[in-house]
């Protein structure tokens, strides 16, 4: 700390950080390590908004003694070197986005941090601090916006900021669901498969589901994936009949938002259809949700049903047009500030 009684202190330009955040997921491929993730992930009241008295003891004697065990097997199916797909991809988008600033002359700190679990949310802000950020931009890795997961972030920053005496400047980015950066890259991505498997009969774009009661309260998360769905259709030049948007990852027993991933794949394949390809655009970095949810559970749920091939199309990960559009959106985020 520097003197606090300086007479003649320096004017010192104020250093910006850039802090990415992601959801999080479990340190190790052990249930105990899935357990303590899932705990703190199910405890948040903005992802299960049941009154606590209910959910709790279904949280504790239920989720949790279950759940771990079951969900290993997913994360087992995808688990990689560098430890969950979620983080190794998340570290990737890191080291891409600190190259990519350095390469536009910028002199920016950029840290990771994950909403659960780790590196956590205090961790990145601390490393910020300790390096003398006094301005921070929070990006959530989340393209469209969801209480659910990017208003938690901001939550969460906010409960860590009310313990720092000497608080930075913050900024939040709030989505980018239909930024150029972001829609061209996955507009690539997809026509880059194309060139070389193919085209499909028709491509499905596979978002990560909500409970419909959400939406119902005012939750914009369907209409930022209608948004995203539709922008993406045109830069591709798809007509209407060509693609679909749909939601994944139900959990629980309530109804979620609509249609359902793998009940309409059965049924796009019981109708005949029989090659389709599927993308995820609201995931930026691969996770099990993708890999194994989609990539081989639902593939499988198409072909048992009489479908051909169900092709996945990568996540943006690290891809160089990805990183590019992230760096745009970090340029114009911190306009006025370096
Ligand atoms: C219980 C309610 C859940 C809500 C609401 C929810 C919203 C939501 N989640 C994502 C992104 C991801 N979710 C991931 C895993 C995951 N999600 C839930 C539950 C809810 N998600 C659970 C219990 C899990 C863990 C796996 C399991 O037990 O099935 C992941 C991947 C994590 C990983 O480690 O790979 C992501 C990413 C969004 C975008 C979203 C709302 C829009
Ligand atoms: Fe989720
Ligand atoms: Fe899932």
């Amino acid at each position: 700390m520097s003197d606090p009684f300086d007479i003649d202190p320096p004017l010192q330009p104020l250093r910006t950080g850039i802090l990415l955040v992601n959801l999080g997921t479990p340190d190790a491929l052990e249930v105990g390590a899935i357990r303590r993730y899932l705990r703190e992930f199910l405890s948040d009241p903005r992802v299960v908004e049941l009154p606590r008295a209910l959910w709790l003891p279904i949280l504790y004697l239920y989720v949790l003694t279950t759940r771990p065990a079951k969900v290993r097997h997913a994360y087992a199916a995808v688990w990689t070197e560098q430890g969950s797909p979620l983080r190794a991809y998340s570290l990737q988008q890191l080291a891409g986005l600190r190259a990519e600033l350095a390469r536009r002359g910028h002199d920016l700190t950029v840290e990771l941090a994950m909403r659960y679990g780790n590196p956590s949310l205090r961790s990145g802000l601390d490393r910020l601090r300790e390096q003398g950020c006094e301005r921070i931009l929070a990006v959530p890795l989340y393209p469209q916006y969801s209480a659910s997961t990017t208003a938690t972030v901001i939550d969460e920053i906010g409960r860590q900021l009310a313990t720092f005496r000497d608080q930075p400047e913050m900024r939040f980015i709030k989505r980018f669901h239909v930024e150029d950066g972001y829609i061209d890259a996955l507009a690539n991505s997809v026509r880059e498969f194309w060139q070389a498997h193919g085209e499909p009969e028709k491509l499905v774009m596979s978002f990560h589901g909500l409970p419909r009661a959400v939406v119902e309260k005012g939750d914009p998360y369907f209409r930022d994936c209608m948004q995203t769905a539709n922008q993406l259709a045109a830069r591709l030049g798809l007509p209407r009949e060509r693609w679909l948007a749909t939601f994944q990852s139900r959990f629980g027993r309530t109804p979620w938002i609509e249609p359902y991933t793998e009940p309409t794949l059965r049924d796009m394949a019981r109708q005949g259809v029989r090659r389709v390809d599927v993308m995820c655009p609201g995931f930026v970095a691969e996770c099990i949700e993708t890999l194994e949810e989609i990539a081989m559970g639902v593939r499988e749920a198409f072909i048992e049903e009489g479908g051909e091939d169900l092709r996945y199309i990568p996540a943006l990960n690290a891809r160089p047009d990805w990183i590019g559009g992230l760096a745009d959106l970090v340029e114009k985020n911190i306009r006025g500030w370096a």
